[in-house]
């Protein structure tokens, strides 16, 4: 049986995350050129394929598009009202909570939403939850947008979306961190700049990958390398003995706040 297609609009769909999943979903082929629609204030296309529609009124988007992307930064959210209850409204928003988004939508079929820049690659985690006016049909057509960006769940709890947000919605994000350290620490004792960036790019583009394959968790691979008992197992007990698991918490806890506070 043949798929349902529909039309996706992207309000936002010039910025950094909806160009990343415009990109995505015309890559992915869920969804053509023509039958998907871009708006912001300035009506600019992106860089997007010539096909799209773009359009600068919100409404002009919504009485085109079956599903409706909210890809906005939070603070003009309150302003929105697309007055669409009868579209599928799919918000990834970071701490735009349900109420406002079914205020903005105008009823309750809506769904909020994480996902990241990633999703050009398609290779976004995109987690969500349904609001109460979500048909098991619509389930399926959020599956089926965030499977063509990456993998996706769906969470029965809505305040857990604020910690996708801290931990999945940047990428790099906080994996960047760790990066940025590592090449600090090689610049210090005299490695080139350029070789310290080029040698923890290649690290954590395969450590990326190698985590990404199989079935070994992240502990398994630390397990793996300290029961190798080598050059690493030394420096990863210094690690599991060492304050950063409470310090990464303490970061993760203020983006959560963040975006609590949005
Ligand atoms: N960037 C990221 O890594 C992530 C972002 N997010 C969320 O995605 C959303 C978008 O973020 P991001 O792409 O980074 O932001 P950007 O600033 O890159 O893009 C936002 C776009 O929205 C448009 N816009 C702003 N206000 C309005 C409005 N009132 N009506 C219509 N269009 C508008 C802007 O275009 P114009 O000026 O032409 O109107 C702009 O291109 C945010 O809510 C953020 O929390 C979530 C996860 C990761
Ligand atoms: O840093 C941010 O605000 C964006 C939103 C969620 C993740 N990154």
């Amino acid at each position: 049986m043949a798929r349902e297609s529909f039309t996706i609009g992207i309000l936002g769909g010039n910025g950094m995350l909806g160009g990343a999943m415009a990109r995505g979903l015309l890559d992915s082929g869920i969804v053509a050129p023509d039958d998907l629609w871009i708006c912001s204030r300035r009506g600019s296309r992106g860089g997007l394929p010539l096909d799209v529609n773009a359009t600068r009124d919100p409404s002009v988007l919504a009485g085109a598009c079956d599903v409706i992307l909210l890809s906005v930064p939070p603070a003009s959210a309150d302003a929105l009202r697309l007055d669409a209850p009868d579209r599928l409204v799919i918000s990834v928003m970071a701490g735009v909570t349900m109420d406002r988004l079914e205020a903005i939508a105008g009823g309750p079929r809506v769904v909020r939403a994480m996902c990241s820049p990633a999703a050009v690659k398609r290779l976004a985690y995109a987690p969500w939850v349904a609001g109460s006016g979500v048909a098991l049909r619509d389930k399926t057509t959020v599956t089926r947008i965030f499977e063509a960006l990456g993998k996706t769940d769906e969470l029965k709890d809505e305040a857990q979306l604020d910690l996708f947000t801290a931990l999945t919605g940047p990428v790099p994000g906080f994996a960047a961190y760790f990066a940025e350290v590592m090449a600090g620490y090689a610049e210090a004792r005299g490695i080139d700049p350029r070789m310290a960036d080029r040698a923890v790019r290649q690290l954590f583009r395969a450590a990326g990958e190698m985590m990404a394959e199989g079935d070994k968790t992240p502990t398994d691979h630390v397990q793996q390398m300290i029961d190798y008992d080598g050059t690493t197992a030394a420096g990863l007990r210094v690690l599991r003995a060492s304050p950063i698991p409470d310090q990464m918490a303490e970061a993760l806890d203020a983006a959560v706040e963040k975006s609590r506070s949005l």
